[in-house]
């Protein structure tokens, strides 16, 4: 491990943590989810170990309707950890320090969301945000600052990167769990054939994916919108957008030459979904071969189940599958096939496995798989794929630099 962990962070101090709780927020109410009880480890040691623990996350972004204060997360957290969580609506005034001053060894407390402060959010350099009234006021309460929020961590904002220039620095266990395992396809050697499963809504996460990955993944295994921008690409009449939707000629006019010389140029690595499925006329879930498609008629919802055993044996043949996105709209069950045949063919099998993606990786609990199932499951969306295409994570760096 290349930073200083829990391990090495003696007891009964005052410690400053990040934490990633961004969650999804349905009318005001935030959603409890795989975050809250992932962090839940890390605050629960630091409590045992009899340090005053102050905890800083965000919430969405300002102007947005997930854009509100942490007391609920506050709740959800002190449920996950079996402890009382103090929650205080502010981060660096007088109510804020004097919360602080008042804990005792063994004391959490939340403090508001990080993107209440102006100085939080424009991506600037360390250095910058290190001298940040933000950063100078809290950092003379503490000895010590925690990160664990490696979801958050491609972003350069004042709660990740100031902090660590102006104390000693340390992973959190989720911190740990996720560099460990996400920078396992560029750090790790496998025998035998790697395998990626790349879907989801993003054409350029997947372009990005198989140009960082070419050398290291034997076949990438496509489904989802990206996937089917692929197989437009490939002449069907797929990838485009019926009345009302927006899914996809945006991505197209952006994307489409790139994506006919990934195509071309790595057309032996990748394999395309060979069936889709689509609502018909009784609501139900149909599918038809894509060689079968000729009208731009139909909005696909999902990869069909004869794509789902193609892409088996590729999973069960390989030594390590990685997944990112998901490879339809599994949200709706009737079209989760394709999502959960690949996710139950990982689990078949004794391969080491990542699945990746803040969406995809719900798919898990939402159809009565366990994590237990993979390697790891992943909490990061765009901090995940950035491991993957090997981009800075500029919060991790830092650490590693401590
Ligand atoms: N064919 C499809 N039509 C509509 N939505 C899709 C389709 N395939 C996948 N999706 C959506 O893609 C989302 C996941 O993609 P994305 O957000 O890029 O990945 P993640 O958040 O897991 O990194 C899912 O929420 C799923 O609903
Ligand atoms: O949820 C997050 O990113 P993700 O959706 O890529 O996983 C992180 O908390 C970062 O949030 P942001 O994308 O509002 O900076």
């Amino acid at each position: 491990m290349t930073f200083k962990t829990l391990d090495d962070l003696e007891s009964g101090q005052r410690v400053l943590v990040r934490l990633d709780l961004n969650s999804p927020v349905e009318d005001g109410e935030v959603q409890d989810n795989r975050r809250f009880d992932r962090h839940a480890t890390t605050v629960k040691e630091l409590a045992e170990n009899d340090h005053r623990v102050v905890l800083m996350a965000h919430q969405g972004r300002p102007g947005d309707d997930d854009f509100v204060s942490l007391e609920q997360h506050a709740d959800i957290l002190a449920g996950h950890i079996g402890m009382d969580v103090e929650f205080v609506a502010d981060t660096y005034g007088d109510d804020a320090l004097d919360a602080i001053r008042s804990l005792e060894g063994g004391d959490v407390l939340l403090l508001e969301n990080t993107r209440m402060v102006d100085e939080e959010l424009p991506e600037e350099d360390p250095e910058t945000k290190a001298e940040t009234a933000f950063v100078k006021t809290l950092s003379e309460e503490f000895d010590a600052y925690v990160n664990d929020a490696y979801s958050a961590a491609h972003r350069k904002h004042a709660s990740l990167v100031g902090f660590p220039l102006v104390l000693p620095s340390y992973a959190g266990r989720v911190m740990e769990s996720e560099y460990e395992a996400n920078s396992s396809i560029a750090t790790r050697e496998f025998d035998g054939d790697v395998t990626m499963v790349v879907g989801g809504t993003k054409a350029t996460d997947v372009i990005g994916v198989m140009n960082a990955l070419d050398e290291k993944v034997d076949q990438f295994l496509l489904g989802g919108i990206a996937g089917e921008l692929f197989l437009r690409a490939d002449g069907h009449d797929v990838g485009y957008d019926l009345e009302g939707m927006n899914l996809f000629d945006e991505q197209w006019e952006k994307n489409e030459e790139t994506i006919r010389n990934v195509l071309d140029e790595k057309g032996d690595q990748i394999v395309l979904a060979t069936d889709l499925a689509f609502e018909d006329e009784n609501d139900e879930r149909a599918e038809i071969p894509v060689a079968s498609i000729t009208e731009k008629d139909t909005a696909y919802l999902d990869v069909g189940s004869d794509t789902v055993a193609t892409y088996t044996p590729y999973i069960h043949d390989s030594e390590a599958v990685f997944v990112k996105g998901a490879l339809g709209l599994f949200e709706d069950e009737r079209f989760a096939t394709g999502t959960t045949g690949v996710l139950e063919a990982i689990a078949d099998t004794d391969c080491f496995s990542v699945v990746g993606g803040g969406d995809t990786s719900r798919a898990i609990e939402m159809y009565g798989m366990s994590e237990d199932d993979f390697s790891h499951v992943s909490i990061a969306g765009g901090a995940y794929i950035r491991a993957l295409t090997g981009e800075s994570l500029p919060a991790v760096e830092l650490l590693q630099e401590n």
